[in-house]
């Protein structure tokens, strides 16, 4: 399997904060990975330091055998590492095509504004945006804006695509489909990273999952079996609970 990244004891500071603590990580081309953890356990601040919004205080980021670890995020977008935001920030006034036709613009030099369009109409009927692209981004539903940065992401041809909760305040339904999506271009063979708190979504689409707890990682692995590892287990419930869990699973078997 090709190596796409690779993280080299990778750490970060705020202040007194050690939000990421040597996290050392390789993932290879057309993986799936799930990253979960509990709240601030750091998740959002691995992406932020692979794609540049924060500099690694310490260690180093390794993009397809190169050092990216002072890259901007700007450098970091055209290189091909893209990813969608928690909270999703579309430019309000402007349609939904030119939402995703300037997220190819920037990233491509040399498109021209009708070629940004034209791909963008592709990337709106993948996601089903299609009837709605000449509605202003701010009257779209949460879900729909969900769907729009992923449309944007995929504008920037990405060799990476990083998704940060796309699936947070989604009902059942928007969630199967957002799985769907994520599934499509899993085969299409592009290579994925996950933030997701619904187990649900990490255990039916990601080939491999690791954990982080308190800037650490501390599981690697599939995921049925991570999802099952006692250390897991307890960074998510606590010891008290993680003991509970564990006889009540037990009593189950027997
Ligand atoms: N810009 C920042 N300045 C100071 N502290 C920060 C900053 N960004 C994150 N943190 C802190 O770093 C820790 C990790 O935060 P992070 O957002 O990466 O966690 P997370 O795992 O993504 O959490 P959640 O699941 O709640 O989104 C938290 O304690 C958070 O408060």
């Amino acid at each position: 399997m090709t190596e796409v990244l690779a993280l080299e004891s990778v750490s970060r500071r705020f202040g007194g904060l050690q939000a990421l603590q040597d996290v050392s990580l390789r993932l290879h081309k057309g993986e799936v990975l799930g990253l979960i953890g509990p709240n601030g356990a750091g998740k959002t601040t691995l992406i932020n330091v692979i794609t540049g919004v924060h500099r690694a205080s310490g260690g180093r980021v390794m993009f397809q055998g190169e050092d990216i670890t002072s890259r901007k995020p700007y450098q970091a977008a055209r290189m091909g590492l893209a990813r969608t935001f928690q909270i999703v920030q579309p430019f309000p006034e402007l349609n939904v095509l030119d939402n995703v036709a300037s997220a190819a613009l920037f990233s491509q030099s040399g498109l021209t504004v009708a070629g940004a369009r034209k791909a963008a109409e592709g990337h709106l009927e993948f996601v089903g945006l299609g009837s709605v692209s000449d509605r202003p981004a701010a009257s779209l539903t949460l879900a729909m804006r969900k769907r729009l940065e992923l449309a944007k992401a995929l504008a920037m041809k990405p060799k990476i695509l990083f998704l940060d909760e796309v699936n947070a305040g989604l009902n059942t339904a928007e969630v199967e489909q957002a799985m769907t999506l994520i599934r499509t271009l899993a085969e299409r063979g592009l290579t994925i990273v996950v933030i997701e708190h619904l187990m649900k979504v990490v255990v039916d689409t990601c080939s491999r999952v690791v954990v982080l707890q308190n800037g650490r990682l501390i599981a690697d692995g599939l995921p049925h079996d991570v999802v099952r590892d006692p250390l897991v287990v307890e960074a998510y419930l606590g010891q008290k609970y993680a003991k509970l869990a564990q006889q009540f699973a037990q009593g189950e078997q027997r």
